[in-house]
């Protein structure tokens, strides 16, 4: 399977979980994150908006809000231009919602990834290696290329946030996939080795 038909399939499997399912997952992936300790030693957190099924990670940034975190969200680009903000989550934010119809909120300042000290990426799949399958917008991707320079004082911890049934054999990769740190879902954290 190429991309688009491994999108579409995992996108139908996501599509299908019921309610209820989506409820217990959801609760699932908050208790994991404690258990990892995955708030004790970042700050600077970027979320995202569940939309179309993804897993809803509200009950995460919920607890790290009450816990004094620095909380963002994805701003998505003008057209022709790639790279993601991130805007600070406020009690003044005032919102919209982007092209395909996800809310997000207006910052004078916005940052970029490398500020964030840990980012929850939004995935439609993910393979025991850490590669990851997005919406096909290349926006985290691109994004996050600079990685892919460094060797030393990588920002932030990339942590893919899904369900257990968008975990795949493997993804068909591509030469700018930027593989993740770990990936979090209902049951555990998988955490992928450095070298690649
Ligand atoms: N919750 C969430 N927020 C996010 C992302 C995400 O995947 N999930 N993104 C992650 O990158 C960015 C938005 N990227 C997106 C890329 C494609 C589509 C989408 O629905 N594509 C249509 C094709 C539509 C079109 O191009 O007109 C589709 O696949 O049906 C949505 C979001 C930023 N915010
Ligand atoms: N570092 C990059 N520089 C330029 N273009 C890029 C880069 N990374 C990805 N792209 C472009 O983005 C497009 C989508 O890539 P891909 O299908 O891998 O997206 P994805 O990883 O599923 O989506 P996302 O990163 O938004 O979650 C590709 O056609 C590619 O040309």
């Amino acid at each position: 399977m190429n991309k688009s038909q491994l999108r579409r399939h995992l996108r139908r499997l996501r599509n299908e979980l019921s309610p209820d399912q989506r409820r217990s997952a959801s609760l699932g992936l908050l208790q994991t994150a404690i258990r990892e300790g995955l708030f004790l030693k970042y700050r600077r957190i970027g979320f995202y908006l569940p939309f179309e099924g993804e897993m809803d990670l509200l009950p995460l940034l919920n607890h790290a809000l009450w816990q004094g975190k620095i909380c963002y969200l994805p701003v998505v680009p003008q057209r022709f231009e790639k790279k993601l903000s991130f805007t600070r989550l406020t009690d003044r934010a005032s919102w919209y919602r982007n092209r395909y119809g996800i809310h997000e909120h207006w910052s004078p300042r916005p940052a970029r990834a490398r500020q964030l000290d840990l980012l929850f990426m939004p995935l439609v799949g993910f393979d025991e290696e850490g590669y990851r399958l997005g919406m096909g917008g290349g926006f985290y991707d691109t994004s996050l290329a600079y990685l892919g320079r460094r060797r030393t004082w990588r920002k932030p911890y990339l942590i893919g946030i899904g369900y257990e049934c968008q975990k795949v054999r493997q993804v068909p990769r591509d030469p700018w996939d930027m593989p993740l740190d770990a990936a979090l879902t209902e049951r555990r954290l998988y955490r992928f080795p450095k070298v690649k």
